[in-house]
């Protein structure tokens, strides 16, 4: 297999694309200074990262280095030498392996941040090679394995060398650390070619790598920052046994020299590598318009942790071989290839303050605060540390650079320090004493506790704000005027001691907060709503009010059973320990909170209070509605007219039913409105006999025999 990756051709670069009116030829001295500690930076960078595996900048501020170098060396071609970084492959080689030449030069990708990027790539490929050329040769859609890339070689069917990349012509030797890796072949299949050159991606599966960052940490040594770097750690390791501890992946993405072997795809050569053992994806594809590419890009871009690997991108390749020959490679990477890159999830930015935060049950939990920073398309200035022994596994001071990661939707997290950045001035953090808020001693709970809190559970303003916003959420009482501002004016005028006086506020009451009065001196929006929400909660069913106290263990889950068994707060408040254990779903722990809590005078007071307000807190319609669905096993699905999904389960657990959320064999029916979800089709694969919104009518008022006439089982029958 022939391929002129060794040729770079010089006429055809980039500068055809550019405005002729912006290129110079000589450059300015700003803009030469400018190249000059760009390109230094960037060679200090790579060496960081290739050779010491211990990066100090994150990849999106490298990129942007790289880019704002590139876009110099467009303005001033002058500036674009073939010592420029943008001209060079990776970093040089260490001297604790050696040297080893490739077979055939190992390459870079160029990258595309846009749509228009990835366009204006495939263009100048068409504008080569004429549309139906391209269009015949399609793209081939890889995952961009976020690893370190490995040079395997193959000599009738034996791995006779692995090497890593280097600066692209030469790597370094670390075939006694490659053989270690399970799934590396050390013999192909018997038709295997004479020659065969692989390259790949060495990777460390997430799942493996936070497994290998707890052991590294309790050990005594650093942690890794991220799975690159641990990959790259771990194949570049001076003892093989070392490597062989760590469960390190591979998979191929491309071929190198080779005897014997010709393939006019490179989407059939993985074919042919895959029948020999070598693994490749699972997760390429190859398609026809960049449409589809776009497809394929998004898609991932989606489910980017759905992958068993981390993927920085997608890397796009024209698929047939005489299409690559053809469009050749720059000296630093293939014409026909380019790396889609997704943003970044992780950035490095300034811990500024380590500072605690009292939660609702009093725990005191440290969080940073940091220089605010962009991430995965919101910016972040503060994120949880959870507990001070938390602080002390990540080992933070207070003034450290920190890696800080934000993954989709998930709550940001400082990741670790940035070791070599540290300047002397750091500090590490000391958990207070007392509460910031109400400066009672904070202590644990019981001895042996991680977690240390605030023993002023009753007035606590930090305490108290949260139980209020509890109180308030839709799980609970949904008073929806009662956020942080209405909770913070309840407290700074002094209105209620504790939510035992929520409901006996007035009009007079609220007259001394600014917040619920106009200028004129009269209740404003804000107190009106207040008070009309506060009405409306009166008659909420018991479930809700046992959320509201914020009672340890009792949520949303647990709640309706025990509304559904007591039916009233003086009977819950009155069970015993084994009552109480006695109710399905309740176990021991739950009982004992239960009890704990009624037994503190105070908790009790707030009850009474409420009920003398003219709270309800018992469910009048258990009283004379008989158990019909007693025994019964529920699942709703889909929105049925006339009810929320909260008062159509009411209406079960009010007639004795239970109700769960996934549907099984044991599930009695399976209750579906309009748009209902894939619970539907489970219920039909199983079986289960569905009720439609009449079928649902039936069963309440007619019963669950007469619901069964009218009940559909499995599909169609
Ligand atoms: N943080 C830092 O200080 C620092 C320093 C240097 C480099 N970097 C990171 O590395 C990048 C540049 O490194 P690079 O030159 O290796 O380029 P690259 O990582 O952007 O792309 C080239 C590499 O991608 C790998 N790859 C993964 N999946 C592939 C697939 N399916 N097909 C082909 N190749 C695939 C190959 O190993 C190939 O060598 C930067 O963009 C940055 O993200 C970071
Ligand atoms: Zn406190």
């Amino acid at each position: 297999m022939t391929s002129d990756l060794e040729s770079p051709d010089p006429d055809l670069d980039d500068a055809d694309l550019h405005d002729p009116a912006l290129v110079l030829s000589e450059p300015e001295p700003a803009a030469r200074e400018r190249h000059a500690s760009l390109s230094e930076e960037v060679e200090e960078a790579r060496w960081r990262y290739y050779v010491l595996d211990a990066p100090t900048i994150s990849d999106g501020e490298f990129d942007a280095r790289m880019r704002e170098l590139e876009a110099l060396e467009d303005r001033f071609p002058a500036l674009r030498t073939p010592d420029s970084p943008t001209q060079k492959v990776g970093g040089a080689p260490s001297t604790t392996f050696s040297p080893v030449e490739h077979l055939q030069r190992m390459m870079s990708l160029d990258n595309a941040f846009s749509f228009e990027e990835l366009a204006h790539w495939s263009q100048r490929a068409v504008r080569e090679l004429g549309e139906r050329q391209i269009t015949e040769s399609g793209y081939l859609c890889e995952l961009k394995v976020d690893g370190v890339a490995l040079d395997l070689v193959y000599e009738q069917g034996r791995l006779m060398r692995a090497a890593t990349r280097g600066d692209g012509r030469i790597g370094e030797d670390v075939t006694d650390n490659a053989r270690t890796i399970s799934t590396i072949p050390e013999r192909l299949a018997d038709d295997a070619p004479g020659l065969l050159e692989v390259r790949g991606e060495v990777f460390f599966a997430v799942a493996d790598f936070t497994r290998l960052n707890e052991t590294l940490v309790l050990d005594g040594k650093a942690p890794f920052a991220n799975p690159r770097n641990a990959a790259a750690g771990s194949l570049r390791q001076k003892d093989p046994r070392v490597t062989a501890s760590r469960a390190l992946g591979f998979v191929a993405h491309g071929v190198g020299a080779a005897e014997d072997f010709e393939a006019v795809r490179l989407s059939d050569a993985y074919t042919a590598l895959a029948r020999w053992g070598i693994p490749v994806s699972s997760h390429s594809k190859v398609c026809r318009t960049l449409e589809e590419v776009w497809q394929f890009i998004e898609q991932y871009g989606e489910n980017r942790h759905s992958v068993e690997h981390e993927i920085d991108g997608v890397v796009v390749k024209l698929d047939h071989r005489t299409v690559q020959d053809q469009l050749g490679s720059t000296s630093r990477a293939p014409r026909w290839a380019i790396a889609y890159k997704y943003p970044p999830e992780e950035v490095t930015t300034k811990l500024l303050d380590i500072q605690v935060n009292v939660g609702r049950t009093g725990r005191v939990t440290p969080f940073g605060v940091m220089e605010p920073v962009q991430v995965a398309g919101s910016t972040v200035s503060m994120a949880t540390l959870h507990n001070a022994s938390e602080v002390v596994r990540k080992g933070v001071l207070i003034g450290d650079t920190v890696v800080l990661r934000k993954a989709g939707d998930v709550i940001p997290e400082i990741v670790g320090p940035v070791v070599d950045l540290r300047n002397g001035k750091e500090r590490a953090f000391v958990m207070p004493t007392h509460c910031p808020a109400c400066g009672s001693e904070l202590r644990p709970e019981k001895e042996g506790d991680a977690d240390i809190r605030c023993p002023n559970t009753r007035a606590c303003p930090a305490q108290l704000r949260e139980r209020l916003f509890h109180l308030a959420s839709r799980a609970a009482l949904d008073i929806e005027v009662l956020g942080e501002s209405a909770a913070h004016a309840l407290l700074d005028a002094g209105l209620i001691i504790d939510e035992g006086d929520l409901f006996d506020l007035d009009e007079e009451k609220l007259a001394r907060s600014p917040f619920f009065t106009t200028q004129k001196g009269g209740l404003s929006a804000n107190g009106k709503k207040l008070l009309a929400n506060l009405e409306e909660a009166k008659t909420r069913p018991l479930a809700k009010f046992l959320v509201a106290l914020s009672i340890r263990h009792v949520g949303k889950g647990v709640a309706p059973d025990l509304a559904a068994a007591f039916g009233d707060i003086d009977a819950l408040a009155a069970a015993t320990e084994e009552e109480l254990a006695a109710v399905d779903g309740i176990g021991p722990t739950l009982a004992a909170s239960i009890r704990e809590w009624f037994a503190e005078p105070w908790h009790r007071a707030i009850v009474a209070k409420w009920q003398a307000a003219g709270c309800v807190m018992r469910d009048e319609k258990v009283e004379g509605r008989e158990p019909t669905l007693a025994g019964l096993t529920f699942v709703v699905t889909g929105s049925l007219s006339g009810y929320t999904r909260d008062s159509a389960a009411e209406a079960l657990t009010s007639r004795g039913g239970k109700v769960s959320s996934a549907v099984s064999k044991k599930t009695s029916f399976v209750v579906v409105g309009d748009s209902p979800g894939s619970k539907y089709d489970k219920a039909v694969s199983l079986k289960v006999p569905i009720l439609d919104a009449d079928g649902f009518e039936v069963l309440l008022h007619a019963g669950p025999e007469a619901a069964a006439e009218v009940a559909t089982v499995g599909a169609g029958d």
